[in-house]
């Protein structure tokens, strides 16, 4: 039977969500700690694990259907590549930092500047467009530690909590880009693999779509629930039951994680009680 090839990361920030992600989506596969190839035991997937950096070219050359892959990375070297899925985890942004002490008066306080960064193109590109030329130099990484040994005037790196920049004494003075992890396809995938991709896909979504919604039960006196159906966010037509208390109600309905907790004021504002918040494990649309 025909397989789907995916690329994971082996190791780092992607691996284990990727994996996780897959695992909520009912396909179980082996960590990759010692190989570096697997076969899903329940879906028709080989699993090949490499290095992040080393994606964007297995996908355009094929040897690979699809990989999840951080999405900077694309645009650093895989703008040719399509994304077919935002995966929601790794969420980070590219930026460019400077000594803590240095003053920054706006971009054009880099020109000729020496900058160091992994990411030589997304920085070219985005200099280009504000007509800014610096002296770029690509190391691989530990790129933060470059302007306290003298190796440039300012960084371009991942962000994401602002501790490594922290520790290095540097700021944030510029953001590139956003970015989170991604499912991306090659361009030489075969029809075949094509209709296994729209079968994970469908799966991931649902996964996804239950990860940002609740569940939500409440109990309300009857001449207040038109009220709160106006209220809870997304919900066309929730489920009513009768209680057995007189004048009283059930409603059952799922919303959106982040509206969650300013609905709740006002949902109690609306004479709801005994309100139960559940999670959701998947949602088939
Ligand atoms: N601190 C972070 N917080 C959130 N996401 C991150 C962070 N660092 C990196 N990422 C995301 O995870 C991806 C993988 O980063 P990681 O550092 O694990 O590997 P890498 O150095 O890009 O690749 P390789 O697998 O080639 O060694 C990045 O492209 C980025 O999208
Ligand atoms: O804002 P923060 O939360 O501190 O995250 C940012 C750091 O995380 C990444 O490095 P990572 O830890 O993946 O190490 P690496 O350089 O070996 O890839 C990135 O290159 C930054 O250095
Ligand atoms: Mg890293």
């Amino acid at each position: 039977m025909k397989k789907l090839k995916i690329a994971i990361q082996k190791s780092g920030r992607l691996n284990e969500d990727s994996i996780k992600i897959l695992k909520e989506a009912g396909i179980y596969i082996d960590n990759g700690r010692d190989q570096l190839k697997t076969s899903a035991r329940n879906f028709p997937l080989e699993v090949l694990y490499l290095r992040n950096g080393d994606i964007p070219q297995y996908l355009r050359d094929g040897v690979v259907d699809l990989a999840i892959v951080g999405e900077n990375l694309l645009i650093e070297k895989g703008e040719d590549l399509q994304i077919v899925e935002k995966l929601g985890f790794s969420k980070c942004k590219v930026s460019i930092a400077i000594p803590k002490g240095k003053t920054y008066n706006g971009i054009q306080d880099l020109q000729g500047k020496k900058i160091a960064t992994s990411y030589p193109n997304t920085v070219k590109n985005y200099l280009a467009k504000q007509n800014i030329t610096a002296d770029l130099h690509q190391i691989s990484g530990s790129v933060e530690i470059a302007p306290n040994i003298g190796l440039a005037d300012a960084i371009v790196d991942i962000v994401s909590s602002g501790s490594t920049l922290f520790k290095n004494n540097l700021k944030e003075v510029e953001q590139i880009l956003t970015s989170e992890a991604v499912l991306a396809v090659s361009p030489k995938i075969s029809a075949e693999a094509n209709e296994i991709l729209k079968k994970l896909q469908f799966r991931i979504q649902s996964v996804l779509k239950a990860r940002t919604s609740k569940y939500i039960l409440l109990n309300a006196p009857n001449k207040n629930i038109d009220k709160i159906v106006e209220i809870l966010p997304g919900m066309k037509s929730p489920t009513l039951l009768p209680l057995a208390r007189e004048g009283w109600s059930s409603l059952h309905s799922v919303i959106n994680e982040e509206a969650f907790w300013e609905v709740i004021d006002e949902l109690k504002n609306n004479g709801a009680e005994g309100i139960l918040i559940c999670p959701i494990e998947k949602m088939v649309l």
